[in-house]
């Protein structure tokens, strides 16, 4: 009985030593954590703090995904030039950064130093997986470097016939509409047919499959519509950020049957790639192409690094299906906007259109080409100008691992997360005069002298730029070009100016209406 008691007193005495030591060590991280949390806010209060709300919620609540939301940060913009604190929560401190002289250190740093801020990439993973959008580290060091050839111009310039294929789809559809328009404009809302062209596209240049979306319902590319439209809805409903909550709502549901389905369809394009270069062996495979020209599934199977590693089925699936994501709705609204500005600036619109003539002129075929994309230097102008007034990527969001000095001495803290404007940065009166008029010739060679590159990011900059540029750039180029030798487009005066909307992707509220007009005497 009394080993027994000693027993238990001892069993007590442990167990009451090892609570109160989880209690110390609980107390000792708080501390270290409220020490570290304050001399975060010590370099933080170096910068400026636009008013808050209310002292106990901070700024939350104020920045919105609206015009009115936009319209917000020209105003911080205007009054505070370089960048300001914000707190997104009364715990949360926020960087909002709008000037190169804040961006360039974080754009610069590398990839290790300056990660992506998983709070606004998160929602994407489950269907882009460790795609290069959302990987990091080792593994996107790697695989950015593996994934780069497949985006050189010897490659892109095999697109080019994509490009002009999938525009003439949609002008046959236009084509016949302004026909049956009986003479008088048509009006139309150019954002989702220029998304259906755009996901067309990247359907053939990755998979080589044809789907006829823009003409005919096609279930993975509703289900990648799909997708995109809830990962918005998720972004605007904290009640369905944790993900066990959102895989039980109706919209999770829906996400989990789309992502279901565009995984389906990637991994059997992939697996079949993989069982034909298994079957015939490298040359054969290559030999055989059956007259198509290498897609990026096939880039992909057969790129290899300096030790000879290769990406599994799984690392192409995942960067098929960013590609897919990251290439479609950005490159829709950079177009519509273009076109929205050339409607609205008829005499830029027409010296465009006479570019295109001319470099048209006496050809058999009205195709653009790649030696022509060099040739349209005021389309080309355009083109920047209306991403600079109107970028479809309107911010990033970067969190740094460690701290970033910034030249004034002023320390950007390792572990804030730091919203990088480039909406903000593109209407920043101290690098654009008249930040809101549409004026191509800011980008003229003479114009463009001694600008600083990051005063201009539509596609981010440094490490972890956009590496598609290049192939959204001929794309542009190719449809704009294609547009305006067969409509004139003007802006519908009787509409409202449509309001902007800084989602995923920057659309407007009720869609980009346009005037069109078909151009006499072309078929
Ligand atoms: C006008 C069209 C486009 C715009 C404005 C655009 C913009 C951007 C921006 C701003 C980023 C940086 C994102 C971040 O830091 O979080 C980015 C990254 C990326 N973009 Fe684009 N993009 C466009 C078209 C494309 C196309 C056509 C593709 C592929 C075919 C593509 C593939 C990617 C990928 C894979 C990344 C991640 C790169 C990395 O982290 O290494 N983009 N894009």
């Amino acid at each position: 009985m009394a080993v027994a008691g000693a027993l238990g007193s001892l069993a007590a005495v442990a167990l009451g030593t090892f609570v109160v030591a989880l209690l110390l060590r609980w107390l000792w991280d708080a501390l270290l954590a409220v020490t570290r949390f304050r001399a975060t806010c010590r370099q933080l209060n170096k910068f400026p703090t636009p008013p808050w709300r209310n002292w106990l919620l901070g700024h939350t609540g104020m920045g919105q995904s609206t015009e009115q939301g936009l319209q917000q940060v020209d105003a911080l913009v205007a009054r505070y030039r370089h960048g300001c604190l914000w707190w997104g929560l009364p715990w949360l401190p926020v960087l909002r950064l709008f000037h190169p002289s804040t961006l360039r250190p974080l754009l610069s740093a590398s990839a290790f130093v300056a990660p992506k801020d998983k709070t606004f990439y998160g929602f994407l993973k489950p269907w882009l997986g460790e795609g290069l959008l959302l990987s990091s580290g080792q593994r996107w060091a790697r695989h950015r470097r593996l994934l780069t050839p497949a985006f050189h111009g010897d490659v892109l310039r095999a697109y080019l016939g994509i490009f002009n294929q999938s525009t003439r789809v949609l002008l046959a559809k236009w084509g016949a509409a302004a026909a049956a328009a009986a003479g008088g404009p048509l009006e139309m809302e150019v954002l989702q047919p220029l998304s259906l062209l755009t996901l067309d596209t990247l359907q053939k240049c990755i998979f080589s499959h044809e789907s006829h979306c823009q003409e005919q319902p096609s279930k993975y590319i509703q289900a990648i519509l799909e997708l995109s439209s809830l990962v918005v809805r998720r972004q605007l409903r904290p009640l369905l950020h944790p993900w066990w909550l959102y895989r039980l709502s109706s919209d999770g549901r829906r996400f989990t049957r789309a992502c279901t389905t565009v995984h389906a369809f990637t991994a059997d394009v992939v697996q079949r790639r993989r069982r034909a270069l298994a079957r015939l062996g490298h040359q054969a495979w290559l030999d055989g192409h059956q007259g198509r020209s290498m897609d990026f599934i096939d880039l992909l199977l057969l790129t290899k690094d300096e030790d000879g590693h290769t990406l599994s089925d799984e690392d192409i699936a995942a960067e098929a299906d960013t590609f897919m994501f990251e290439g479609h709705d950005t490159t829709a609204s950079g177009l519509a906007w273009l076109l929205y500005n050339l409607a609205g600036h008829p005499e830029h619109q027409e010296r465009c259109r006479r570019e295109v003539q001319e470099l048209l002129a006496g050809r058999e075929t009205a195709d653009i080409e790649w030696e022509d994309l060099s040739q349209l230097p005021f389309t080309t102008m355009c083109i920047k100008e209306s991403l600079r007034l109107h970028p479809p990527v309107t911010a990033v969001s970067r969190r740094c691992t460690e701290d970033v000095p910034l030249r004034d001495g002023r320390v950007i803290p390792k572990g804030v997360i730091c919203l990088m404007s480039i909406y903000g940065t593109h209407h920043n009166p101290e690098l654009w005069p008249d930040p809101e008029v549409f004026n191509p010739l800011r980008f003229s060679p003479e114009n463009s002298k001694g600008r600083s590159p990051s005063s201009f990011i539509p596609f981010s900059a440094g490490p972890r730029n956009c590496i598609g540029q290049s192939f959204a750039m001929a794309e542009m180029k190719v449809v704009v070009a294609l547009i305006l030798s067969r409509f004139v487009l003007r802006r519908d005066t009787a509409r409202p100016p449509p309001r902007r909307k800084p989602e995923l992707i920057l659309r407007a509220e009720d869609g980009l209406w346009l005037l069109l007009e078909p151009l006499v005497g072309v078929a």
